[in-house]
């Protein structure tokens, strides 16, 4: 019997025809080690995804996918088994998968001088990806900049197809939502969740329209460096009447964009799913954009003097001034960049909610939000549900407050999904529960040199 984990191989082990060389990354479900074919002293790694728990038939379901999506921009899947686990008769299930040297997208694009072109381009490839998954009936279900990778040659992969199905699989998850990333959901998932929150029936059926939606979240926070608001239903309100919908900035009031560019961006993000248009239209969008693009590149640049910020601009727009500039003016053919001196390092990540959340439902991510403590003063019986005071708590975040949060006399509150009172340690509401929101702390205002 083996008595290994499956969370730390040593190097040298052997699973099936792969043998260990270090572990190099976790997932939810997944250990990832960079592996070589046994035997063979050269050739290039294999990443070998091993599950976490024995028997995962998550793991089925991203290899019969991979076997039916076969794309450049999709690390090809090499070869798949069972590995014998630690208890007699467990066995882990683990996919071999074609080695992407890189960075994650957002990483790639901090740590990189890059073409003004080139977020269009990894755009693109990643549409193309999309497009090669959609056409064979199957979905991705978790976009995101962390699911993308770039190589050095600066081509971009869609990774992880741990969340995706195609049309006819058996659900693996109940709730309403299949797993997924937060914010990167689209308007109408989020709008069956809300719709949903308190029946136990109804399993959201996603489409290719939501991978496009999540390709548009990751293009606005590619150009802008942040997220574009929780896409969610204005019509949930507080008790002020207030409509407490974040409102999306246009990205292009982050930061200098070319109208082309900007459009593309919110026709992914549109409202209405047949308004975003469909992975291979957009792909072929971007890749009009990128020749037209290249051809304005082919005039001489020079480097320009950098404009400080005002003393009195927001911290954000500081952070932002980097690479939308350098797209916009390429593709509106005014360079007077050499992009080659260019690299977004210098745009700092300056919250939590620039980092892609972990895959999760949108209730796991609501009740995480919500369990950063307020300190509640009053004692309260266990069992009994705690009255909604009547102003905000110590502490509390006022409004307006970003979806699904809603506000509730002058303070920001999120309802615990499908519970009703008596709440425990939650406030009681119009026969609902919730939990107070604790404020944002306030962000560094000084940027690193
Ligand atoms: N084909 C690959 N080539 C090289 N490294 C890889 C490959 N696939 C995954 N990795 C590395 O392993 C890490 C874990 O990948 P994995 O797909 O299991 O999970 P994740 O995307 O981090 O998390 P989750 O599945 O929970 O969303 C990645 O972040 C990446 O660094």
């Amino acid at each position: 019997m083996n008595e290994l984990s499956p969370e730390a191989l040593p190097p040298g082990t052997l699973v099936g025809s792969w043998r260990v060389d270090a572990c190099v990354g976790y997932g939810t479900y997944g250990v990832v080690y960079r592996t070589y074919w046994a035997g063979q002293t050269e050739g290039p790694p294999v990443a070998l995804k091993l599950a976490r728990h024995p028997g995962d038939p998550r793991f089925d379901r991203e290899a019969e996918l991979l076997t039916r999506v076969q794309h450049p921009s999709v690390p090809r899947l090499l070869g798949r088994g069972r590995w014998q686990g630690r208890r007699k008769g467990s066995t882990h299930p683990y996919l071999a998968l074609e080695w992407v040297e890189g960075l994650r997208l957002y990483e790639w694009a901090q740590e990189h001088p890059f073409r003004p072109y080139q977020p269009l381009r990894w755009l693109a490839q990643v549409a193309r990806g999309l497009e090669a998954t959609h056409a064979c009936g199957g979905l991705h279900r978790d976009v995101k900049g962390d699911n993308v990778m770039v190589g050095p040659g600066g081509q971009a992969f869609l990774m992880d197809f741990g969340c995706g199905t195609w049309e006819g699989a058996t659900p693996l998850t109940e709730g309403p939502l299949a797993p997924g990333t937060r914010i990167y959901r689209s308007p109408q998932a989020l709008r069956f969740h809300w719709n949903h929150r308190r029946s136990d029936g109804g399993h959201y059926e996603a489409t290719p329209a939501d991978d496009v939606y999540a390709l548009g979240v990751m293009a606005y926070r590619l150009w802008t460096g942040v997220y574009p608001p929780l896409a969610t239903d204005p019509s949930i309100m507080g008790d002020d009447g207030r409509d407490t919908l974040e409102v999306r900035v246009p990205p292009g009031k982050l930061t200098p964009l070319a109208p082309e560019v900007e459009a593309l961006i919110l026709r992914m993000l549109s409202e209405n799913p047949w308004d975003r248009g469909s992975a291979a239209e957009l792909a072929a969008t971007m890749e009009d954009l990128v020749a037209a693009t290249e051809a304005t590149e082919r005039i001489p640049m020079r480097c320009p003097t950098r404009a400080q910020p005002d003393a009195g601009a927001s911290v954000a727009f500081k952070r932002r001034a980097g690479i939308g500039a350098v797209l916009l003016t390429a593709a509106m053919g005014l360079t007077t960049l050499s992009s080659d001196n260019w690299s977004v390092k210098r745009l700092q990540a300056f919250s939590s909610s620039m980092q892609d959340g972990g895959t999760g439902g949108v209730a796991d991510a609501a009740v995480e939000s919500a369990l950063m403590s307020i300190k509640v003063e009053e004692p309260h019986p266990k069992g009994l549900s705690l009255d909604m005071p009547k102003e905000p708590l110590p502490g509390q975040r006022r409004p307006p407050c970003p979806r699904p949060e809603i506000s509730i006399r002058g303070g920001c509150w999120i309802e615990v999904a499908r519970t009703s009172p008596p709440c425990g340690e939650g406030y009681v509401w119009k026969d609902a529960c919730y939990y107070p929101v604790p404020a944002p702390l306030r962000p560094n205002t000084s940027e690193k040199p």
